[in-house]
C-alpha cells in the first residue's frame, strides 16, 4: 500500500483539502498572498518555520516545512516534508511552467559569468533567440537587467524562465553558483547540459570543507542533469578529475575540453595582450580561433561554452566563428581606459584568491613597467581568504593597494588588516575612491593597474547601507583628472 492511495480516497470524499485553489508559491511571511502555499525554510539568519502562523495570518493555503519543524498549529494544513527548499523549486516550477526548450547551466569558481555570457553569445551568432542568466543579471533580445544574485531565488528564477520563454526565448544560459545548488535554486530547470570550469578556495564561510564546497557543485550534475546529458568539463583544472567522476558516476556524457580535453582539444595557444589565439582539434578537424578579449583564462572559459553550445546542437564551425566576435563580460578584465603615457587600467571581477593570481598573472608577460593592483576583501564572507588575497597580491604586483570592498556590516579597518597581514610591502588606503585616485596618478609608462574586486558592480556596502559606487567611474574619473 502507498501513502497515495490513501490520499486519493481522502480526497475523494472531501476528507482531504486536495482540491482547494493554490494561487502561488512564496517562502517569505511578509509577501504571502491569499491561496499561496507557503514554505517555512531553515535558513542562515532565520527558520521560515517560526513564521508560519503569520503565513496563515496573511491566508496561506497551506504550511511546508520539515517534520516536526513548527512550534503551533497554524491553523491550516501542514505538509512535512524533508527538504521544503527542493519543493518550494519544483512547486515554482509547476506555478512558472514554461521554460526555454534548450538550457544549460555552469558552475565552478570562476569563469562562469563568461562562459554563460559567451554560450548566449555563441547562440546569438547562431541566429537562436537566446538569454543569459547569472552574476551580471539577464541579458535576452530586448533585456539588460542586473539582479542580486549570481544564481535567482527559485520563485525569481521560474517567473524569470517563464517570462523569457512567453517572450519566445528558445535558448538559456545560467550560472549555478554552489549557494544556488546547495539551496536548490535550480531544482525544476529543465537542464539540457552543464558546465565545469574550475575550483579554488571560496566561500568557506558557508561551506565547511573544500570537499564539500565542491560537493555542492556535483549537485548540479548528479541531481539536476538528465541521465546522458552531456557535461562539459575543464580538463586542465587541478578538480577536473573528481569532477569527471562525479559525471560519469551520475551517468553524464562526459566531454572534456583544453589542453587534456578530449572532446575539444586545445593544440596550441598564443597570448596577447588583448587577444588570443588558439587552435582546437574537434574530431580531427582543426580549427583556428582568434579570440578578441584580455586575459589567457579567456581560452578555457571559451572552450566550457563552445563544448556547451557544440553539445547542444550549435555546429562547431558556427561555435568557433562566434567565438572570434565574443564581447567580454562586463567587469572582466576590462580595459576602462589608458594614461596619456600609455599606461593601462582594467576593472576586475576578481574578488576571490584564484581569481585574483590569474588575473594579475595574465597580465605580467604584456606589462613592461609595473603591475600595479587596488583591492580589498568583502565583510560577513569567508574571513580565512583575506591573508591569502594579501600574499597573492604582495607576490604578484609590484605595487599593491589595500583598500575597501564591500565591508558589509564588519569593520573595513579589520578587514584590512587581516590583508595586510600576509601583504608584505602593500600600502593602505581605506577610501575606495582615494585608493584608485592614489593608483591611477602614480602610473609610469609601461605600467598596468588593476582595480580588483567589484568589477561590475555599483555599490558598496558600508555598515549594512548600499552607496552608489562603480569602478569604471572612478577609474574615468581618476584618469580625466590626471590628464586635466
Ligand atoms: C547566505 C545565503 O545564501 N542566504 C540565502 C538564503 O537565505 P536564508 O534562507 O538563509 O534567509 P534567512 O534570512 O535566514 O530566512 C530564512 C527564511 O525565513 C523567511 N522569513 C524571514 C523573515 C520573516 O519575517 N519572514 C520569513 O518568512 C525568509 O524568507 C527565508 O525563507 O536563501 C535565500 C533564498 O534562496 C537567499 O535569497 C539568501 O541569499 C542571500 C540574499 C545572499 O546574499 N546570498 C549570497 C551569499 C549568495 O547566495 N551568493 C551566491 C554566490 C555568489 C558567488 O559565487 O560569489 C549567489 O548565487 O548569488
Amino acid at each position: 500500500m502507498k501513502f497515495s492511495e490513501f490520499a486519493d480516497i481522502l480526497s475523494s470524499q472531501g476528507l482531504l483539502p486536495a482540491d482547494r485553489p493554490i494561487s502561488g508559491v512564496s517562502s517569505d511571511s511578509r509577501t504571502v498572498e491569499a491561496g499561496d502555499l507557503f514554505f517555512a525554510l531553515a535558513g542562515v539568519k532565520a527558520d521560515g518555520a517560526s513564521f508560519a502562523q503569520e503565513a496563515a495570518r496573511r491566508g496561506a493555503a497551506a504550511i511546508i516545512a520539515r517534520p516536526g519543524a513548527l512550534s503551533s498549529d497554524p491553523g491550516v494544513p501542514v505538509i512535512e516534508t524533508d527538504d521544503p527548499r527542493r519543493a518550494l523549486a519544483l512547486c515554482a516550477a509547476r506555478v512558472f511552467p514554461r521554460q526555454p526548450e534548450t538550457m544549460v547551466a555552469v558552475t565552478g569558481t570562476s569563469g562562469k559569468t563568461s562562459v554563460a555570457s559567451f554560450t548566449r553569445q555563441i547562440w546569438d551568432h547562431a541566429g537562436l533567440p537566446a538569454a543569459s542568466i547569472g552574476t551580471t543579471g539577464v541579458v535576452a533580445p530586448g533585456r539588460d537587467e542586473y539582479g542580486e544574485l549570481t544564481t535567482p531565488d527559485p520563485i525569481a528564477l521560474h517567473r524569470l524562465l517563464d517570462e523569457l520563454a512567453g517572450a519566445g526565448v528558445t535558448h538559456a544560459s545560467m550560472e549555478a553558483s554552489s549557494h544556488g545548488l546547495d539551496q536548490r535554486r535550480l531544482d525544476g530547470v529543465r537542464l539540457a547540459a552543464g558546465g565545469f570550469t574550475n575550483l579554488g578556495r571560496d566561500h568557506m564561510d558557508y561551506h565547511p570543507t573544500i570537499e564539500e564546497y565542491h560537493r555542492a557543485k556535483m549537485r548540479l550534475f548528479d541531481a539536476l542533469l538528465p541521465k546522458g546529458a552531456p557535461a562539459v568539463i575543464f580538463a586542465d583544472d587541478p578538480w577536473s578529475e573528481p569532477t569527471e567522476k562525479a559525471a560519469k558516476a551520475a551517468g553524464l556524457d562526459v566531454r572534456t575540453v583544453g589542453r587534456k580535453g578530449g572532446f575539444l582539444t586545445l593544440k596550441r595557444v598564443e597570448h596577447e595582450r588583448h587577444r588570443q589565439r588558439a587552435e582546437v582539434d574537434v574530431d580531427g578537424v582543426i580549427y583556428e580561433v582568434d579570440l578578441p578579449l584580455a586575459g589567457d583564462f579567456q581560452v578555457a572559459n571559451a572552450l566550457v561554452a563552445a563544448g556547451l553550445a557544440i553539445s547542444t546542437g550549435t555546429a562547431a564551425e558556427t561555435a568557433f566563428a562566434a567565438l572570434e566576435t565574443l564581447k567580454g563580460a562586463s567587469g572582466r578584465l576590462e580595459l576602462v581606459g589608458t594614461a596619456g603615457n600609455g599606461a593601462q587600467v582594467y576593472v576586475d571581477y576578481a574578488h576571490k584568491p584564484d581569481g585574483l593570481e590569474n588575473v594579475l598573472q595574465s597580465v605580467r608577460p604584456f606589462t613592461t613597467g609595473r603591475v600595479i593592483v587596488v583591492f580589498g576583501c568583502g565583510g560577513d564572507r569567508d574571513t580565512g581568504k583575506r591573508p591569502i588575497m594579501g600574499e597573492i597580491a604582495a607576490r604578484l604586483a609590484d605595487v599593491a593597494i589595500v583598500t575597501d570592498d564591500n565591508p558589509r556590516s564588519e569593520d573595513p579597518a579589520m578587514i584590512r588588516a587581516a590583508v595586510m597581514e600576509a601583504a608584505s610591502g602593500a600600502r593602505e588606503i581605506g577610501d575606495r575612491r582615494e585608493a584608485i585616485r592614489a593608483a591611477v596618478a602614480m602610473l609610469e609608462e609601461g605600467d598596468t593597474l588593476i582595480v580588483a574586486g567589484k568589477g561590475h558592480e555599483t555599490g558598496q556596502e558600508i555598515a549594512g547601507r548600499k552607496h552608489h559606487f562603480s569602478d569604471h567611474e572612478e577609474v574615468r574619473t581618476a584618469l580625466a583628472e590626471r590628464a586635466g
